[in-house]
């Protein structure tokens, strides 16, 4: 990790994490592994936090106190990187924190993770960005980037600190508001502006208030049969576009959060023809569940943006495979189970996602062809890496480079059992489904932090 994290340690006199909170790892071998699921398997050996040969004569290099993961059968990726995350600390402990949430993410093969800032108190000071920075540092599981709010209190009204989080020890590199729209046309002018000062990201939860007052479900006829009220496409689509037209006028770039409708693909492809910097992600949820889910009336299934109809689930899938959509993102959202079994309308909206992400991935995508193992990295690890500007992550597997990889069972499956999660809360949507590919280790700057479904021990971080 490069970059000055120094500014607030010296006023502070706190010890600096600098993103080697994780020591390089002695050495691991990889054995008989298949690269990007390409060519034939091969010996990967990791040293000093970086790769450090692939080939046959690997395993040549390795000490006898090498740690060796057995790759036979299995495919070698960069680690994941999730640019929406809700790790729900400080505040909602009883939900999710720091600790919990790191080991579901490397379970889910992630080596970042950015944690929005929808916590409380909410994300818009440096004191809080910094505390998650350092707080998953010490845990030493995951990079967890803080994301900081763009407005205060997230309230969409006064614009937060932007430059002072972004030059604290958790250095802040996107801010968003999630959770809740900067719907304010101007306050999201200003924030562009601001961010393309200090070149970091402004990323949006698209939803325009004013069309989504009491709104729990997508709008279309299940909502309708169902009695419940309606979140019209449109809700998303104009804010969507809106942020184009800001991005391209304040010469910024602008992050669409959880893209949910053909219409948000649609101006995605439009607003790119413009030469307008705009990114978009997709949930492993939008990708896989649409609106039929609701009939159960189970508030495990709802989200915000809502599931919407398997038509938009088929252009967001063609939308991702195409390019348009940048990215997935997991929007893991924990909550306590008195906030979910409950009547649908008085539920939260969320729902958990980094251990099932690649799983669904696999499923929606690379199973059906639309992307292939390369693919599947460009989508979890590299455009999410360089959107936001992360140089440790989302590398290639070469030698010379850092070493945060993910090993991933391609054919095994596995059933999901909310209680088996690492996270604090239960709330999965994908309860009792059998789901294909698995995650079997994780390795971050050269270090096991999980492997065959537990992360590495306390002791021994
Ligand atoms: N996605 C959700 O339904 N909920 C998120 C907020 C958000 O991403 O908008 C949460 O914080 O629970
Ligand atoms: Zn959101
Ligand atoms: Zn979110």
């Amino acid at each position: 990790m490069s970059g000055n994290r120094t500014g607030d340690a010296v006023l502070t006199g706190d010890a600096v994490p600098t993103g080697d909170a994780v020591p390089a790892g002695s050495a691991v071998l990889i054995r008989d592994v298949r690269v990007y699921g390409e060519g034939e398997p091969t010996d990967v050996l990791v040293t000093g936090g970086i790769v450090a040969a692939i080939g046959p004569d690997a395993a040549a290099g390795a000490g006898e106190d090498a740690e060796i993961l057995d790759g036979a059968g299995q495919v070698l990726l960069p680690g994941f990187v999730d640019l929406h995350t809700h790790l729900r600390e400080p505040g909602r402990e009883d939900t999710e924190t720091i600790d919990s949430g790191s080991a579901a993410a490397a379970l889910g093969g992630y080596t970042a993770v950015f944690a929005m800032a929808n916590t409380s108190p909410v994300a818009d000071s440096a004191v809080v960005t910094d505390h998650v920075w350092r707080r998953g540092q010490e845990v030493g599981l995951v990079d967890v980037h803080p994301v900081g709010a763009v407005t205060v209190g997230l309230a969409g009204e006064q614009l937060a600190e932007m430059a002072t989080m972004a030059s604290g020890v958790g250095r802040v590199r996107m801010f968003s508001d999630d959770g809740h729209c900067v719907h304010d046309p101007l306050i999201m002018r200003r924030a562009l502006e601001y961010s393309s000062a200090l070149d970091v990201l402004v990323a949006q939860h698209a939803e325009e208030p004013r069309l989504t007052v009491g709104s729990v479900a997508h709008e279309g006829p299940t909502a309708a049969r169902l009695g419940l009220t309606g979140w019209p496409r449109a809700a998303e689509e104009s804010i969507v576009a809106r942020d184009a037209l800001l991005a391209r006028d304040a010469g910024a770039r602008v992050h669409i959060c959880h893209a949910s409708t053909a219409g948000t693909v649609e101006l995605l492809k439009w607003a790119r023809s413009q030469g307008i910097s705009i990114t978009a992600e997709v949930t492993p949820h939008h990708l896989l569940l649409d609106d039929s889910r609701l009939e159960t009336y189970d508030a495990v299934n709802r989200v915000n943006p809502p599931l919407r109809e398997a038509s938009d689930v088929e252009a967001l899938r063609r939308g991702l495979a195409e390019g348009v959509i940048d990215c997935v993102a997991t929007d893991h959202a924990p909550h306590a189970e008195q906030d979910k079994c409950c009547e649908f309308a008085a539920a939260r909206p969320g729902m958990l996602g980094l251990e099932t992400a690649l799983s669904i991935v696999v499923s929606t995508m690379l199973r059906p062809g639309l992307l292939d193992w390369r693919g599947v990295a460009k989508v979890m690890s590299e455009r999410p890496a360089e959107i936001v500007g992360l140089d440790d992550q989302g590398r290639p597997i070469e030698v010379g480079e850092p070493a945060n990889l993910v090993l991933v069972d391609p054919d095994t499956e596995w059933t999901v059992h909310g209680p088996e999660l690492a996270s604090v809360a239960n709330n999965t949507p994908y309860e009792s489904m059998t789901l294909p590919a698995k995650v079997t280790a994780t390795v971050l700057r050269g270090r096991i932090t999980a492997r065959d479904g537990k992360v590495r021990p306390k002791g021994d971080r």
